[in-house]
Formats: structure tokens, C-alpha cells, sequence
């Protein structure tokens, strides 16, 4: 142990032994409500919304007209469409309160890893499991509109997964807090205050599955981390698929897709985040 022969000691001592004191519960409910407010806030469509539109569904014409469109103009109008979701995470995660304390860099290399994650979590509110339809371009469609993307096991699994999510019933709250858990993740590669991000997602984490026992809803918490599996496999089958579609047109690629979703997607040089 450090022998203490001067005031210097004295504080170096002092100060290297506090316990990082543990996050009061005031603290943690403050941080809940921001995550909710920043979810409500970020959600794109209100659960009330798409609900609402569940009776809009496409006729057996628009099937067919999506299905006869060029795999470049169905991967151009996903790509679109999901960029446009990824937009409303990277708003979501500004709001968490400590994201933006981290460094430029974390907060990208969480947003590169975490951002399509969250938007398939959130996906699975406008997904309908009674006919097994997702909200697209504006009505319901099934699996078979995205026919001419060329990617039905991809399409398939995405599917499956946001009927498994939807079967646990989130609330908005859940959703909020869960998202929050999946982007706020220590492990993602090249982290430069890997602490610092750690110490964030065990608040989050804390603070969620705290709800989750306050509503008797354990069981929910041992299948999201099962979930929480699937999701990262899935977005990889994602990328991988948007890589080899892009290597094989090499030219589309850059005119083909918005710029943020090249950045997140693809390793170009990467250029930070507007
Ligand atoms: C994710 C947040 S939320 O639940 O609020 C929310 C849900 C659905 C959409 C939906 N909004 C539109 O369509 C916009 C609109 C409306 C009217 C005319 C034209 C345009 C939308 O974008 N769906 C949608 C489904 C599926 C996909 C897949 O790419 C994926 F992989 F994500 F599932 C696809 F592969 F299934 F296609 C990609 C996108 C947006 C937000």
C-alpha cells in the first residue's frame, strides 16, 4: 500500500479509494423517465398510429407491382425507408442523458452497431401478427412484397423475429428501456472509453430490469437476452446481404443509397455522423 508521507499521498490515497458511489434509485428514476421521454419523443409512428392502419392492407395488384420491381428499386426503397428509421435512433440516442458526454467516436461506433438493431426492435410495433404484416410505404404487407429483393431467408427471419417480439407484448416503456440497453452496449468493438460506456449501460440495465420485476415480468427478461442474440445474427445476415448486393454494383452503390446508410453499413471512409 502506498505509504502516505505527504498531503499528495494523503489525497492520492484518498481519492483512489472512494467507491464510485452506486447509482441512487432518485438517479435511476430520473434516468428511466428521460429514456422514456427520449423514446416518445423518437418513436417515428406512435403505437396508436400503426394500429390504426392495420386494416390498410396492400391488394393483390400493389403484390404484384412490387414483385415485378428491379431488385435495385425494392433494396433503394428499403434502404431509404430504414435510413429514415436510423435517423430517428441517432435522435433517440442523442437524448439519452450521458451519450453525448461520450466521445465522438463511441458514439458512433455504438450508432454503427447498435443503430439497425434498435430499428428492428422498434419495427416490431408496426408489425401486424394476426396476418404476420409489417408497415410499409404505407398499407400492411406480408413477406411476399419484398419478393424482388431477392433475400427471402433474410426477409423470413426478420419477420419470425418481430412476430416472436410482439408475442411478449412490450409496452412503450419496455421498448424505450430495452433499445436503450441494446445501443448503450460496452462490447462493441473499438471502444475508446469502454468504462465509461459500461458504466451507462449497467444504469439502463439496471433500471430495466427493475421495471421488469416491478411488473412482474421476469420471464420477459431471460427471453430478451435470447432475443438480444437473435437481433445481432440478424443484422449481420442484413449487412452481409446489402455488402453483396452493393459489391455486384459497385457502380449503383454510391447514386443507389443515402449517404448515412453507406457510412453505417459499409466500411467506407468514415465520415462523422451530421
Ligand atoms: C421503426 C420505427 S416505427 O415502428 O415507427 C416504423 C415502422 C414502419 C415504418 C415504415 N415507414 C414507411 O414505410 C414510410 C412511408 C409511409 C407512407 C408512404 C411511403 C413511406 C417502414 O419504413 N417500414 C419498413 C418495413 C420493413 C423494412 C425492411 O427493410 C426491414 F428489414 F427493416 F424489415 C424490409 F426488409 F422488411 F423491407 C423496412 C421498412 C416506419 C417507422
Amino acid at each position: 500500500a502506498g505509504e502516505i508521507n505527504s498531503m499528495a499521498d494523503f489525497f492520492s490515497f484518498f481519492s483512489s479509494n472512494i467507491e464510485t458511489p452506486s447509482s441512487t434509485a432518485h438517479e435511476i428514476d430520473c434516468l428511466t423517465a428521460n429514456i422514456v421521454k427520449s423514446h416518445r419523443e423518437t418513436c417515428q409512428y406512435r403505437v396508436e398510429e400503426l394500429q390504426a392502419l392495420r386494416w390498410k392492407v396492400f391488394s393483390r395488384e400493389e403484390v404484384l407491382a412490387y414483385q415485378s420491381k428491379s431488385v435495385e428499386e425494392m433494396w433503394q426503397r428499403c434502404a431509404y425507408r430504414l435510413t429514415d428509421s436510423i435517423q430517428y435512433v441517432v435522435e433517440f440516442a442523442k437524448r439519452i442523458d450521458g451519450f453525448l458526454e461520450l466521445s465522438q467516436n463511441d458514439q458512433i461506433v455504438l450508432l454503427k452497431g447498435g443503430s439497425l438493431e434498435v430499428v428492428l426492435v422498434r419495427m416490431c410495433r408496426s408489425f401486424n401478427p394476426d396476418n404476420g404484416t409489417v408497415f410499409f410505404e404505407g398499407k400492411f404487407g406480408g413477406t411476399e412484397i419484398f419478393k424482388s429483393l431477392g433475400c427471402n431467408d433474410l426477409i423470413a427471419s426478420i419477420f419470425e423475429f418481430s412476430q416472436s417480439l410482439c408475442a411478449l407484448h412490450l409496452s412503450e416503456q419496455e421498448v424505450a428501456l430495452f433499445t436503450a440497453v441494446v445501443l448503450l452496449n460496452p462490447e462493441r468493438a473499438c471502444l475508446q472509453e469502454k468504462e465509461k460506456v459500461a458504466r451507462l449501460h449497467s444504469h439502463v440495465d439496471v433500471t430495466f430490469k427493475n421495471t421488469l420485476q416491478r411488473s412482474h415480468r421476469d420471464t420477459v427478461l431471460s427471453k430478451l437476452s435470447q432475443k438480444t442474440l437473435q437481433l445481432k445474427s440478424l443484422c449481420s445476415l442484413h449487412i452481409d446481404r446489402l455488402r453483396l448486393f452493393l459489391e455486384l454494383r459497385p457502380l449503383l452503390a454510391h447514386s443507389l443509397f443515402p449517404p448515412l446508410y453507406h457510412e453505417l453499413f459499409t466500411d467506407g471512409p468514415d465520415a462523422p455522423l451530421e
